[in-house]
């Protein structure tokens, strides 16, 4: 064992995650090359600036601003500098070279990962990205491997730690968003710009990767229905409560049977009430969840850190390990499963619940007018209360199970009475029973 040639790894970009990753290589050097069966060799860590200030100790001539020929010179390419380009153009260079792949990179996988998927296949090498979603959180191998037998039907994520660091202070403080969102700021979980996480596109990257795993298929970022919570204010967090639910941004992946018996999906992140009893109502701060749901195993939760350099770096060289592993055996790993080729759904035949707040008149027949304009659109009622009286009249309405287009038709009629002041908030109602 100890004769094996050295595995020769190569890290591209040191910031959070890439200095972590080289620290972890650096103090487990004995264990990974225990476990691996070959000692690893760091040949280079591929940085935009020589100078720039690191969390990490990069030993002496190892840095380098040539990642394009880094990558050539590698056994195994680590890439964890993020975005599009010039990432994308880095790991297949590599992979054409000859090098496995362990990424980090969920824009560019839920962008454009079937490039990817099809140059490894190509060059007959492996590309592993279970950091990609959820951090530390081991989701994307429990999906790809220890549910291959099963067939799962539903997966239910909270995978952005900022987001539901700010819905969770809302709920627990009151706070309206952009005081939540300050304090994620102030406390380093939320960036400068926190456009990514608060408007949804982290946690759709992160959908559209779980459905293409979870079902089988291809659903790129472009198949996600998405929403943020910028929207979501203190009375609808308060309003959750009185129903004895909470406020999370939901990723949410469904394999539906269609009407002609073949299945689709349907993939979409928003915010959304959950009843405080269900398991993912209990994830609090910046942690992440995955609920999933298979005819086979029933209910799985995973659960942890999703993000923070070192949870995630403890992802990339699990995965480092397997991959190095592959190649001293000379096989791959399971690579892209995507033999269903099935459907995306359109938004408007999503199916759920909903919670909706109406500022009413408050005067006699408005409920059955307003309970008319559901029905109307063939939305059935499951409960409705008044809060307030004359101006501050309000109407809450949760439905049972209907479609998002018919739920849009009966929010564009209610706007249009005379009898209503405004919709004061829409939100879907998850993960509860009917
Ligand atoms: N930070 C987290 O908690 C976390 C969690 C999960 C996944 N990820 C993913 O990991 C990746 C890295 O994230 P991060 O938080 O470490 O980002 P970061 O911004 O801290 O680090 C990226 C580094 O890459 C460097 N870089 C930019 N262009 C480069 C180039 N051409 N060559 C070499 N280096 C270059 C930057 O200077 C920077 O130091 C991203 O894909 C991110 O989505 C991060
Ligand atoms: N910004 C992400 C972490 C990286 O995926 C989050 O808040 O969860
Ligand atoms: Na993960």
């Amino acid at each position: 064992m100890g004769s094996a040639e050295p595995l020769k790894v190569a890290v591209l970009g040191c910031g959070s995650v890439g200095s972590q990753v080289v620290r972890l290589l650096d103090e487990q050097a004995d264990d990974l090359a225990a476990r691996i069966g070959a000692p690893v060799e760091l040949v280079g860590v591929g940085v935009r600036r020589l100078d720039a200030p690191r969390e990490v100790d990069v030993p002496e001539g190892l840095l380098t601003t040539d990642a394009a020929s880094l990558v050539t010179r590698a056994d195994l390419v680590v890439e964890v500098i993020g975005g599009i380009e010039p990432a994308r153009g880095l790991i297949l260079s590599a992979l054409e070279s000859g090098a496995s792949v362990v990424t980090a990179n969920k824009a560019l996988l839920a962008e454009d990962g079937p490039t990817l998927f099809e140059a490894a296949a190509k060059a007959g090498r492996d590309l592993y990205y279970e950091a990609a979603v959820a951090g530390a959180i081991p989701i994307l191998r429990p999906l790809r491997e220890s549910l291959a037998g099963d067939r799962v039907t539903r997966v239910l994520g909270i995978v952005n730690g900022t987001t539901n660091f700010i819905l969770d202070k809302m709920d627990s403080s009151g706070a309206g968003f952009a005081e939540a969102l300050e304090e994620a700021q102030e406390l380093g979980y939320a960036e400068a710009d926190p456009t990514a996480d608060v408007e949804g596109f982290d946690a759709a990257a992160k959908a559209a990767i779980l459905a293409s795993l979870a079902f089988h298929t291809r659903v790129t970022a472009a198949d996600v229905h998405r929403e943020g919570i910028s929207e979501v204010t203190a009375a609808d967090v308060a309003s959750a409560a009185d129903m004895g639910c909470v406020v999370k941004l939901l990723a949410i992946c469904e394999l539906r049977v269609q009407p002609d018996g073949e299945e689709a999906v349907a993939v979409r992140v928003h915010p959304a009430m959950i009843p405080r009893s269900h398991p993912l109502a209990s994830v609090r701060e910046a942690y992440n969840a995955v609920f999933v749901e298979s005819d086979a195993a029933g209910q799985l939760m995973f659960y942890g850190p999703g993000a923070g350099g070192s949870p995630t770096a403890s992802a990339v060289l699990g995965d480092l390990v397997t991959v190095a592993r592959n190649r001293l055996s000379q096989t791959r790993g399971a690579g892209e499963s995507a033999y269903t080729d099935r459907a995306v759904l359109p938004m408007g035949e999503t199916v759920t619940r909903y919670h909706v707040a109406i500022d009413v008149d408050d005067k006699a027949g408005v409920l059955a007018a307003v309970a008319l304009a559901f029905a109307e659109h063939g939305v059935s009622i499951q409960t409705v209360r008044q809060e307030g009286r004359g101006d501050d009249a309000q109407l809450v309405v949760v439905s049972h199970d209907a479609t998002d287009a018919q739920l849009s038709a009966t929010v564009t009629h209610l706007q249009q009475m005379d009898i209503v002041r405004e919709v004061t908030s829409v939100m879907r109602v998850e993960g509860g029973a009917e």
